[in-house]
């Protein structure tokens, strides 16, 4: 045999090899029977990450071909597993019966091809989506300009409830922007996916960011693309949207036909979300505050795990979005507000309401895989549900509201009656998984159906009289009656009763289908005429079975518009009667939203923190007050909170309340304090805490001061900045030069609304200089040697940070708590000089105590500070970015000279 056709592939493997050309970046499940196999390379990938065994079948070029494969009945499972990884799976079905193919000869293949794309950007199945999540699909795109100039715009979809969104942004602006919607998946156009500036950008998304080509993102083409899509002969009654706006739509539109193929999603119409209509929170401030993720990655733990008593899915959703995107507009936030407060004053109703909401099925979701025909009866039951709690809930809620619930009132009282009325009389009670089961249509709805379902019961009683019949005939009482799906019905009795079957009078009456060990297999006339019979009646009733599927889901995805609307009103309901739950059962007060500059928070609260102890059953939260306000008169700007105090003193945890209080009194909740008065923040940044940079080349302080440097470049007045322990990653000196003037530049350029934590002592002369800069500490009790936390913010400053304390109650060995001890005594009653300048420096908690003595005893503030002089004579202001360092490189050797002399 020549090698040629020795490595010759079967009809099915070339069939295979074609279909996984066309699909090279994506693990091809290829339908076989049951099952969907995986070939070759894809066969060892998903083998490997799902765990299943890896077999061979056939040979490819004299090699054996890796194969593994997964049910077709379990296949969602190992979807959601492959997904979670970052694969693409292209779903390849057998679009014939196999019967079909054998006519064509028996070499042919069966019919196959790629009938969907699966990518965690575009799943739809229940079992795939956290219910209380958004799976959102982004398309990024640039117009003109290279880096960060240019006009960029952001499309996005969440596939499996229709929503369709655009929104111009800037160059400096997408991290945040793209953090404020999580995308699951990013898809970008190719030469800017490829351009370095956003290379660490698109990184960080891992698999889930992907080039597209340029193509489809043409400008020149998007508003025709769009347009039919949605089926109508022009853009203009959607509004007014930029030409990179039409760009991103019109790829996200492309995109989807490519992944879905011929199903045609039910998106809405796309909506524009204005520039600065919302709180501007850049990603490494999203993820130390920790809002909609722990840090390690989990709900649980988060601001949204805490105040989420959401009892819908559509609720939980809404809610995440709003969280991750809180308003700027007071009047929109008292909007909100006011539907929060109408469910606090009648607890009736918000309880009557809310247990609704609970047994509500997800009419978004089973709306949308419908629309991509992937739905099943069950999202036909769940329409049927909806449209009956919906109408149910409107009717409760009543009249006299708010303007947000009135709203949300009218959504639900335009629904479609007629579709109720048609799902309420054609749907029975329960229904299967899968239409091909039939059994969901009502008895009683339509005539033809039942009179087939008849013949088949009728027939299947012929076969039970039957079985008594031949048992009395041939005087075997062992007798039965069977079924399996090879042979349908058939006849059952032992070996010894078969024989005298086909030997006796039975000849000919009894036809021999299938010997085995301990049975013999027949049939008679009657009985394959009674098969054919229930085989045909089955046939007909599941023939209008899924035609009546076909005409209820048309009807369904025809209201899809009125439908989503009913949907939103339900999540907006849920979203605020959940959060004057909250409010009623956390104690937490309306704050006061306006367009001041105003930041006063009385007796404010962690949320997390507080939950956290809760939990443990340790002590209680101690609430603390925070007033960044101007003040002097209202116009002026904002103050600076210079917050000093030990370690485990409570400093972050008071920081990060005050910007979650902000972020929760601008999505429209109470929040968690006696009283709070809020001035818009239309910027937060917040650097707390180490963030997750490391991966990408830069150290701990790299990170830290490129996070400054942002802050420093581009906070407003309207901004709210949390800096914590700015320097520490540095020497002492070099730390505390930056520290200084970090706050000296907010106070002085930003002139925002500041909270600034440090070990720094020496920073608390500041406010002696800075007239809107104030000291506060955290308050603590020594008590014999040892430190209690009182947790309590209060004016001043700390002297000391108690660090040995912490280090002891952490459980560092008594010997080196005692050596420490030491060391500080002799730190601090040491005069100056060689010992300072070796060891001193790398010490911030011990500088204050070593710079009060001086040598001559004469107190320290009195001499002239080198560090402090120098820094007074920069102008920040006038610097370009290369006399800064230069600057920073000179104060360094200032401070170095200074602690040598
Ligand atoms: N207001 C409070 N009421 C009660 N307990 C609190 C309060 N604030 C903080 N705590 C508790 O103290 C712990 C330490 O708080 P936090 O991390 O804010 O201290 P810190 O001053 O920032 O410490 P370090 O300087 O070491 O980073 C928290 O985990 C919490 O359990």
């Amino acid at each position: 045999m020549s090698a040629a056709i020795d490595s010759a592939p079967t009809p099915m493997m070339a069939q295979y090899i074609e279909i996984k050309a066309a699909n090279p970046d994506c693990l091809l499940f290829y339908r076989m029977g049951d099952f969907y196999e995986l070939f070759f390379d894809d066969a060892e990938d998903a083998s490997r990450a799902l765990g299943i065994t890896l077999t061979k079948r056939g040979k490819h070029l004299g090699e054996d071909i890796p194969m593994c494969g997964v049910p077709v009945h379990a296949a969602d499972d190992y979807l959601q597993k492959l997904i979670a990884l970052g694969y693409r799976i292209a779903v390849c079905e057998q679009l014939e019966d196999p019967a079909e193919a054998r006519k064509r000869g028996s070499k042919s293949v069966v019919r196959r091809d790629v009938v969907r794309l699966v990518t965690p950007g575009t799943i739809t199945e229940e079992a795939l989506l956290d219910p209380g999540q958004g799976n959102h699909l982004v398309t990024l795109t640039r117009i003109g300009g290279k880096g960060k100039a240019g006009e960029f715009a952001l499309a996005w979809t969440d596939l499996s409830t229709g929503i369709f969104k655009l929104a111009a942004s800037e160059g400096h602006r997408i991290e945040a922007d793209l953090a404020a919607i999580e995308p699951s998946e990013l898809v970008v156009a190719d030469p800017l996916y490829r351009d370095e500036t956003f290379a660490g950008v698109f990184r960080r998304f891992g698999k889930r960011a992907r080039p597209e080509p340029q193509a489809l993102f043409d400008a020149a083409t998007a508003p025709d693309r769009i347009a039919t899509f949605f089926g109508v002969a022009t853009l203009d009654g959607f509004g007014d949207f930029s030409r990179a706006e039409l760009s991103a739509a019109a790829a996200l539109i492309a995109y989807l036909g490519k992944t879905q193929l011929a199903a045609r999603p039910a998106l809405r119409r796309p909506e524009r979300r204005l520039a600065g209509a919302s709180m501007e929170i850049d990603p490494a401030t999203r993820a130390s505050l920790e809002l909609t993720r722990s840090v390690q990655g989990k709900r649980q733990g988060s601001l949204l795990g805490v105040i989420d008593r959401t009892r819908s899915g559509v609720g939980g959703r809404l809610l995440a979005s709003r969280l991750s995107n809180p308003l700027t507009d007071p009047v929109e936030i008292a909007v909100r507000q006011a539907s929060l407060a109408h469910f606090i004053e009648d607890p009736d109703l918000r309880r009557d309401v809310r247990a609704a909401l609970a047994r509500m099925p997800d009419i978004e979701r089973a709306l949308s895989r419908l629309a991509l025909e992937r739905g099943g009866p069950r999202d036909l039951l769940a329409i049927r549900s909806g449209l009956q709690g919906a109408a149910s809930i409107g009717e409760r809620l009543g009249a006299d509201l708010p303007v947000e619930l009135a709203h949300c009132h009218a959504a639900l009282s335009d629904l479609p009656a007629a579709l109720r009325t048609a799902l309420e009389t054609m749907l029975g009670d329960e229904a299967p998984l899968l239409k091909r089961d039939g059994g969901f249509v009502r008895q009683g709805a339509i005539g033809e159906l039942d009179e087939a379902r008849t013949l088949r019961e009728d027939a299947r009683r012929f076969v039970a009289a039957l079985q008594g019949r031949l048992a009395e005939e041939t005087g075997i009482r062992a007798l039965k009656i069977k079924h399996n799906n090879v042979l349908g019905f058939f006849i059952e009795v032992n070996e010894t009763h078969g024989k005298a079957l086909m030997a006796g009078d039975g000849a000919g009456h009894f036809i021999h289908r299938q010997t085995l060990a301990s049975a013999m297999r027949f049939t008679t006339g009657e009985l394959a005429e009674l098969q054919e019979r229930i085989v045909n009646a089955g046939a007909d009733a599941l023939r209008i079975e899924l035609e009546t599927f076909d005409r209820l889901s048309a009807a369904i995805v025809a209201q899809a518009g009125r439908l989503q609307a009913a949907a939103a009103a339900l999540g907006a309901i849920d979203v605020a009667a959940s959060l004057a739950e909250l409010a009623v059962s956390e104690d937490w007060a309306r704050p006061r939203v306006d367009d001041s500059l105003s930041f006063r928070v009385e007796g404010g609260r962690h949320p997390v923190v507080e939950a956290a102890l809760a939990a443990a059953q340790g002590a209680s939260f101690v609430a603390n007050d925070c007033d960044l306000s101007p003040p002097g008169a209202a116009s002026e700007a904002g103050a600076i909170w210079l917050v000093t105090g030990p370690n485990m003193g409570g400093k972050s945890t008071f920081l990060r309340q005050n910007a979650l209080i902000a972020i929760l009194a601008q999505i429209g909740a109470y929040v968690p304090a006696r009283s709070a008065h809020i001035g818009i923040v239309d910027r937060l940044f917040s650097r707390v805490g180490a963030s997750d940079e490391l991966a990408e080349g830069r150290s701990t302080f790299m990170v830290e001061m490129v996070e400054t440097a942002a802050i420093l470049n581009q906070s407003s007045e309207r901004a709210l900045v949390i800096l914590d322990e700015i320097g520490r990653g540095t020497a002492t000196y070099d730390g505390l030069s930056i520290a200084f003037a970090a706050v000296e530049h907010l106070h002085e350029v930003n002139r925002c609304r500041s909270l600034f934590a440090t070990h720094f002592h020496e920073m608390t002369a500041l406010s002696e200089r800075l007239a809107r800069l104030s000291n506060v500490t955290m308050r603590v009790k020594e008590w014999r040697g040892d430190v209690v936390f009182l947790h309590e913010v209060g004016p001043g400053a700390a002297d000391r940070s108690y660090g040995i304390q912490v280090a002891k109650l952490a459980g560092l060995p008594k010997s080196v708590i005692s050596r420490a001890k030491a060391v500080l005594a002799e730190l601090e009653r040491t005069d100056q000089g060689e010992r300072r300048g070796t060891f001193l420096d790398d010490l911030p908690l011990f500088s204050a105590a070593v710079k009060r003595e001086m040598p001559n005893g004469k107190p320290h503030a009195d001499a002239p500070d080198p560090v402090a002089e120098a820094l007074g004579a920069i102008d920040p202001d006038r610097l370009s970015p290369r006399e800064a360092l230069e600057a920073l490189y000179e104060l360094k050797a200032v401070s170095r000279r200074a602690a040598e002399d």
